[in-house]
């Protein structure tokens, strides 16, 4: 069996995924499964202890599973995606979790770790992401990117003391909702470039674009109902020419994927997408802000070899050439 070590982010969800944790632990220890943990003390902890596990596995097969939300996933991804010997798994614990939506990973952490356990003795399933090359540093993310309304919203919420005594209450959901209000009638509305492989197209009075490798994003919204990470293509949406008031509606459909109905929303699918505005828009990867545009993103084909559920239809993967990011 391959070694495998679990990085446990003991904030996520304002500590639940400690709980996640014991009953995961209690589970290995009962099946005897060796492993080792390590629990991150600060953000962006998860990419170093990656890089230093990685370093002692003196290139053997190795597994590392993130246990928390997707930020958690994000950053253990991050530090994974530039070796060619770790499987990545996942156990949620955090609050929006859309990474294990999107991925059909269990919500019951032991279904999560058993299927962890099955998947491990079979074949690699390896699935895209997307590279972002902002000014000189680059970031990866698994399920989505933002710029704009949505970014500056998940940056405010999520630095804010309002979103822990609410994930303490069960209402983690309010804080976006009070941040969305707060910036509704305020939020700037720019005109923004985004070029799709190698096509311009302009976007007056835009709220935000998001580029989405997986449908869902937000905690549980399917912002691009038909993105997939495994059809080499990134899934841009942009949002535009909405009111303020009608921004809300349509906010609201997102939830069951009605604002594809909407004219104001727009899809188009790409490989290398770049978005620029005259004033920098926020943006977010996998739900965490990491600064503004401009910014150009890649989609990664079948880089990253992830323990989940197998693929529904295994024609959608596409064989693409060179599109390997590293
Ligand atoms: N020990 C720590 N103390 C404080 N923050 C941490 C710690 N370890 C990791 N973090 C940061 O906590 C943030 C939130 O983590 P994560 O996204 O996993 O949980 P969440 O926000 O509850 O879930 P989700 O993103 O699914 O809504 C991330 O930015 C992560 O880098």
């Amino acid at each position: 069996m391959k070694a495998i070590y679990f990085i446990i982010n003991p904030q996520a969800r304002n500590g639940y995924s400690q709980k996640v944790w014991a009953q995961v632990e209690k589970e290995l220890c009962d099946l005897k499964i060796p492993y080792m943990a390590f629990f991150t003390k600060y953000r962006g902890n998860a990419q170093e202890i990656v890089h230093s596990i990685v370093k002692k596995s003196k290139g053997e097969k190795i597994v590392i599973v993130a246990v928390g939300g997707d930020g958690t996933m994000n950053e253990v991804v991050n530090g994974v995606v530039k070796y060619k010997n770790v499987i990545t798994g996942f156990i949620p614990g955090g609050s929006g979790n859309d990474f294990s939506r999107g991925y059909h990973i269990p919500k019951d952490p032991i279904a999560a770790l058993k299927l962890i356990l099955r998947q491990i003795k079979k074949e690699d399933q390896y699935v895209d992401i997307g590279r972002i090359e902002h000014g000189s540093d680059e970031a990866f993310f698994i399920s989505s990117m933002g710029a704009g309304f949505d970014a500056l919203v998940s940056k405010e919420a999520n630095s804010s003391r309002m979103k822990g005594i609410l994930n303490r209450l069960g209402l983690t959901s309010f804080v976006y909702v009070y941040f969305l209000l707060k910036n509704l009638f305020t939020y700037e509305l720019k005109t923004v470039e985004v070029v799709i492989d190698g096509k311009t197209h302009l976007f007056e009075s835009t709220w935000f674009v998001t580029v989405s490798n997986q449908p869902y994003y937000g905690g549980g919204m399917k912002i691009s109902p038909e993105a997939s990470p495994y059809d080499g293509l990134l899934d841009v949406t942009v949002v535009q020419k909405l009111s303020r008031v009608k921004l809300l509606f349509v906010f609201i459909t997102v939830f069951w994927a009605g604002h594809t109905r909407f004219r104001e929303v727009k899809f188009l699918k790409g490989r290398s997408i770049g978005i620029q505005s005259q004033n920098p828009m926020d943006v977010h990867v996998d739900g965490e802000y990491i600064g503004g545009t401009p910014l150009k993103i890649q989609a990664c084909h079948q880089v990253l070899p992830i323990l989940k559920r197998g693929i529904k239809n295994e024609e959608e993967v596409k064989e693409l050439t060179s599109n390997d990011c590293n």
